[in-house]
C-alpha cells in the first residue's frame, strides 16, 4: 500500500511579516503542488532503512531506522501521532547530526532544515518503521510561494493517512480530501515542521496549504473567505535566493530597535488586509464595479509593498519588477518573505492579452521567470495505490 499526498503552494495578497507580529494577512492557495508518497518496506524487502528521495534534485538520503531511534527516541517516545509536539532544541541537534552525515552538497545546504523537519515528523507520527518517502515539487524552493509549508503539509498528510490517529477511505479511487478533524491535526503537525524550517512562523503558510481557498489569518486563527472577485495575478520569480527564517528574524530585530515605528507599520498593514478582504468579499452587486475594486486592490498592494520596504525585506530585483510593471500602470508587491523570491502583479480583468504578453516579455528579458497560476483552489489531498 502506497499513499500519496499533495499540498498546494500559496501567495500572500497582503500582510506577510506583519502577520508574525499579530496583524491580519490575506493569502490564497495556488495550483502548484508538492507531492509526497510513502510506502513501508515489507519483511521480504530485507531493508531496515528510512529513505527520503528528493526527486527534482536527484538526491536520496538513507538512515538505518536503529540510528534514528538512537537519536530521537529519548525525546519522542511519549509523543503520540494525535498530539503535535515541538522538536526540543537538544533533539534538533541530534537530528542535525544525522542530516549532516548525508553530506548534502554545499549549494543545496538549505535543504538540511527540510530534511530535519522530515525526520521529526516521520519519527513522531510513524515511529521507526522502514519506508521509502518520495518528494516531488512544482514549486520553486525558497521563493516565497510556500514551498516549505507545502512540503510539511503533504508530508504530514501522507504520514497521518497511514497512522492510527486518522481514519481515511483507502478504497476511494483518485484524489480525496480529509475531514475537518483530520485537517486540523495535520495542519498542527505541519506547523511543527515549519517551526524547524522557519524558526518563528505565523502558521499562515501551512494553514492555506492545508485548507486551500482564500483565507484571512490573524493571531493563529483562520477564516475561510467567500471570494466574490476572481483575481488574476502574474507571479514573477526574480530567482534571487533568500531564506524565510533569516528574513523573519531580521524584521524581529528591527522591531526591537524601533519598537514604536514598526508597531505603527504593523497596524497599517492590519488595516490594509482588512480593507483588502472587505473588497474581495463584497457582493458582486455592491456599490463598486469590478474595475473600481481592482483599482482599490492595486493601491492597497502598492501601499503594502512600501511598508514591506520599510521593514527591510524588499530587494533591488523586487524593485526592478515594480518599476517595470509600473510602466504599464500595473501594481506589484513582493509575496512571502521577500528579500528576492516572487513578486505579484495584479492583472485587471480589462487588461488585454497583448499588454500581458508585453509585460511578461519585458520581465523575462531582465532574467526573471513569469507564471500565471490558478488562485484559491482546494487544499491538501491524498490518494492510495493498493498495487504492490
Ligand atoms: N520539496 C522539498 N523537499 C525538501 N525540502 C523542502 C522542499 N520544499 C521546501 N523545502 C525546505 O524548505 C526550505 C525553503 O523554505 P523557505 O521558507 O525559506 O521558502 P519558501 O517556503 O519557498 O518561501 P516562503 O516561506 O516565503 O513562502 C528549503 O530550503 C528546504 O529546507
Ligand atoms: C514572512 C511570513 O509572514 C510569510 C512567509 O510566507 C512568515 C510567516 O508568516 O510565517
Ligand atoms: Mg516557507
Amino acid at each position: 500500500m502506497e499513499v500519496r499526498a499533495r499540498a498546494p503552494g500559496k501567495i500572500i495578497l497582503s500582510g506577510e511579516h506583519a502577520v508574525v507580529h499579530g496583524s491580519m494577512a490575506v493569502a490564497a492557495s495556488i495550483s502548484l503542488y508538492t507531492s509526497v508518497s510513502l510506502a513501508f518496506h515489507s519483511h521480504s524487502d530485507n531493508d531496515d532503512t528510512l529513505k527520503l528521495q528528493l526527486k527534482d534534485m536527484a538526491l536520496e538520503f538513507s538512515w538505518p531506522v536503529g540510528r534514528i531511534k538512537e537519536a530521537v527516541a529519548g525525546f519522542n517516545t511519549a509523543i503520540s501521532s494525535s498530539s503535535p509536539t515541538s522538536c526540543p532544541a537538544e533533539c534538533l541537534k541530534s537530528i542535525g547530526a544525522l542530516v549532516e552525515e548525508q553530506n548534502i552538497p554545499e549549494a543545496k545546504i538549505g535543504l538540511a532544515s527540510g530534511v530535519s523537519a522530515f525526520l521529526w515528523l516521520y519519527s513522531c507520527i510513524q515511529g521507526f518503521k522502514p519506508a521509502t518517502v518520495v518528494v516531488t515539487s512544482e514549486l520553486p524552493l525558497g521563493s516565497g510561494l510556500g514551498s516549505s509549508a507545502a512540503f510539511c503539509v503533504a508530508l504530514s498528510a501522507a504520514l497521518l493517512a497511514l497512522s492510527d490517529s486518522v481514519v481515511v477511505d483507502m478504497v476511494h479511487q483518485g484524489w480525496s480530501s480529509f475531514g475537518e478533524k483530520e485537517l486540523d491535526l495535520l495542519n498542527k503537525w505541519a506547523f511543527q515542521g515549519e517551526k524547524i524550517i522557519h524558526g518563528k512562523p505565523s502558521g499562515i503558510d501551512n494553514t492555506v496549504s492545508t485548507y486551500g481557498n482564500t483565507i484571512k489569518f490573524k493571531s493563529g486563527s483562520l477564516t475561510l473567505m467567500k471570494s466574490n472577485l476572481p483575481l488574476r495575478m502574474l507571479i514573477t520569480n526574480t530567482k534571487e535566493g533568500r531564506n524565510t527564517k533569516a528574513l523573519v528574524a531580521s524584521v524581529s530585530e528591527r522591531t526591537i530597535r524601533h519598537h514604536d515605528a514598526l508597531n505603527f507599520i504593523f497596524n497599517a498593514v492590519d488595516s490594509i488586509s482588512k480593507e483588502l478582504s472587505g473588497i474581495i468579499e463584497s457582493p458582486v452587486s455592491g456599490e463598486l464595479s469590478i474595475s473600481e475594486k481592482e483599482e482599490n486592490i492595486a493601491e492597497l498592494m502598492e501601499m503594502n509593498q512600501g511598508l514591506l520596504q520599510s521593514m527591510g525585506v524588499s530587494h533591488a530585483s523586487i524593485e526592478t519588477v515594480q518599476r517595470t510593471t509600473l510602466k504599464y500602470k500595473l501594481a506589484s508587491k513582493l509575496t512571502g518573505a521577500g528579500g528576492g523570491g516572487c513578486v505579484l502583479t495584479l492583472l485587471p480583468t480589462s487588461l488585454s492579452g497583448t499588454i500581458v504578453d508585453m509585460v511578461i516579455s519585458e520581465l523575462e528579458s531582465c532574467g526573471f521567470q513569469c507564471l500565471i497560476a490558478g488562485i484559491g483552489g482546494g487544499g491538501v489531498e491524498i490518494s492510495f495505490d493498493a498495487s504492490p
